[in-house]
């Protein structure tokens, strides 16, 4: 029987595992192979799943991540995704996931005939990772973990940083993971060969980690009812704490006829105009978030 090929893309929130994804999506529509995806967001409102082509099978696990809460569901949507003639799985992680714990589900011994597991590709926002010191122990040390048990490294953002820092950057990559192969990308872009050729490694056994369960990562998630603003959204996300790593949602600014997709990561908001309406929900992911006041704050904008 032909066995499927499975991969997993984990990276922090934001590193640009969607980016990687749509990237992979092109090249295998290319190649005319036969893809599924599974995403697994935080906050039970997919903004990412738009992106995905009609064609492609694609399943979603919401609220919590695969490795902590729905390990049941992940086996059953996978059963329920083979049932397609596929060629190759795709899951992309939330940012909050430990790689080995999903990896876990995929080794099932229910998959053994059926899934070739390909490896994990973590995607590493070079920004985030110079600056982590500004980061929760626990985050620094999910951080880390991903890097860690990578087959494949993407040491994404290229272009926001220098030369110089990448290369250092790429050095400690090799300190920490000697084993992983190592590329420096902007938006993700990686050849589909190159992905290909990953064998896995010889995983050493893990003590279980539960580290997603006791990082303190909200998402909150707020569906706009009216047009805003465009000054009072910049004033708010300029007077954010630092602790919100994360927001993707759809906003409509007053006097404008669509909204936008607004994405914002690491303290960069990233605003693109859509030609159609969207649901207006935000997804705000962070930590020791206080959920009433933000959502207060979202609501007073739509006066
Ligand atoms: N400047 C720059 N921006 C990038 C790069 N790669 C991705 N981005 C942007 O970074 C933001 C996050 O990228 P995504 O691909 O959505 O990241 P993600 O890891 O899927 O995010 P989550 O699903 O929230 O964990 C988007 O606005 C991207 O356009 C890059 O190489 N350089």
């Amino acid at each position: 029987m032909k066995k499927v090929e499975i991969y997993i893309l984990g990276g922090f929130l934001g590193s640009g595992k969607t980016t990687l994804l749509r990237n992979i999506l092109e090249q295998e529509k290319a190649a005319e192979r036969k893809i599924a995806v599974l995403l697994n967001e935080m906050g039970s409102i997919s903004i990412d799943s738009g992106m995905i082509q009609d064609d492609v099978p694609l399943k979603e696990l919401f609220d919590g991540c695969i490795c902590c809460t729905i390990q049941d569901k992940l086996e059953s949507q996978l059963q329920e995704l083979l049932l397609n003639d596929l060629d190759a799985i795709y899951i992309e992680t939330t940012g909050a996931a430990h790689p080995v714990e999903v990896l876990d589900g995929i080794l099932s011994p229910l998959f053994a005939e059926s899934l070739e597991y390909k490896g994990i590709i973590t995607v590493v926002d070079m920004l985030r990772w110079r600056d982590r010191e500004s980061l929760s122990p626990q985050l620094k040390q999910l951080l880390m973990e991903q890097i860690r048990h990578a087959d494949y490294i993407l040491l994404n953002k290229q272009d926001l940083v220098s030369e110089m820092e990448a290369a250092k950057i790429a050095f400690s990559m090799a300190g920490i993971n000697p084993g992983a192969t190592t590329v420096l990308t902007s938006h993700s872009a990686v050849s589909l060969a190159d992905l290909k050729a990953l064998k896995m490694k010889k995983k050493a056994k893990h003590a279980k980690t539960e580290i997603g369960q006791h990082l303190n990562l909200k998402a909150i998630v707020h569906h706009f009812s009216n047009a805003i603003n465009m000054e009072d959204f910049d004033s708010w996300l300029k007077n954010l704490p630092d602790t919100v790593y994360r927001m993707k949602g759809y906003i409509s600014f007053k006097n404008s006829q669509y909204p936008y997709l607004f994405q914002y990561s690491y303290g960069m908001p990233f605003f693109m105009q859509e030609s159609m309406k969207m649901p207006l929900n935000l997804v705000v992911i962070g930590e020791n978030l206080e959920p009433e006041v933000i959502i207060e704050q979202l609501k007073d904008m739509e006066q």
